[in-house]
């Protein structure tokens, strides 16, 4: 590898406050949820918009279908991260997962519920999963985190998952505030959100043990929190990308779905 390479593949993930001493694991612990709340996109002005029926019909419908993309590549990252695992009590709980999102079978599982929320805002099923429409800077966002899990060590893979730490409060401020401006939204389009609610904190919870429990040096606890860092500017760059092509200025990049335009 050239001197270049070299220093780019030892940089660390973001810059992410790196601490000059051990923490203990409590103390590292809030060092995480204090990037959770300055950083996790709940922030964000487009979700503040989505969450409080500040949307129109087609911006809502951007939303879900450049979501897929993140939808249908999470457990295409976590079969990545169940390669990497040695230990087979791990993959076990990992693995379970990949099941949630894929289902046991077809027509079961986290996408086909998202599937249901793009139908609902009528789209064709064909279109959404060519992902033909979606956002140039969401494939890459996507993509990013898909790489990051494999470049990355395994302690990091798992501590970018952290993000789902914060989830639960944003589904909530979510379905409730949709479900009461909305029309074109109902409990039955956004069903994906009920089983969140309980698989977002079981898995955040056994990544944040098994961060706390790992991270033993300080080098190792600024990786975590370099991971955590990133992803949330995984999940912040996917909005902001949303907001210039549909909110304001309002200009989808060239061949991304147009408001209007035949899907
Ligand atoms: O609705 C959301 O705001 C939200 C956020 C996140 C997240 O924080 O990464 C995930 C999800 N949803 C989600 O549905 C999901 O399956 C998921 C998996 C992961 C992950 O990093 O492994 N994050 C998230």
């Amino acid at each position: 590898m050239s001197a270049a390479l070299a220093s780019f593949a030892a940089a660390p993930a973001s810059a992410a406050p790196a601490p000059d001493r051990l923490l203990s694991p409590d103390e590292l612990e809030a060092a995480l949820r204090d990037i959770g709340a300055r950083r996790y996109h709940n922030l964000h002005p487009f979700h503040r918009r989505l969450h409080s029926g500040k949307l129109d019909r087609d911006q809502v419908r951007a939303w879900a279908l450049n979501r897929y993309y993140y939808q249908a590549m999470i457990p295409v990252k976590d079969a990545s991260i169940v390669a990497r695992m040695e230990d087979a009590a791990l993959r076990r709980i990992w693995r379970q997962r990949i099941v949630d999102h894929d289902g046991e079978a077809e027509g079961d599982g986290g996408i086909e519920r998202w599937l249901r929320l793009t139908d609902g805002l009528g789209f064709p099923r064909a279109y959404v999963t060519s992902t033909r429409g979606i956002l140039p800077a969401t494939r890459f966002a996507v993509e990013a985190y898909v790489h990051f899990v494999r470049e990355r060590t395994l302690l990091e893979a798992i501590a970018s998952s952290l993000t789902e730490l914060f989830a639960p409060t944003i589904i909530s401020e979510r379905v409730a505030g949709m479900l009461g401006s909305y029309d074109f939204v109902s409990k039955d389009t956004l069903a994906y959100f009920d089983k969140r609610m309980t698989q977002a904190p079981r898995d955040a919870d056994f990544a944040l043990a098994y961060a706390k429990e790992h991270a033993t040096t300080p080098a190792l606890q600024a990786a975590v929190l370099g991971a955590l860092t990133f992803k949330c500017d995984v999940l912040w760059s996917q909005l902001d990308a949303l907001h210039h092509a549909y909110v304001d200025p309002g200009l989808p990049p060239p061949g991304a779905w147009t408001p209007g335009a035949e899907a």
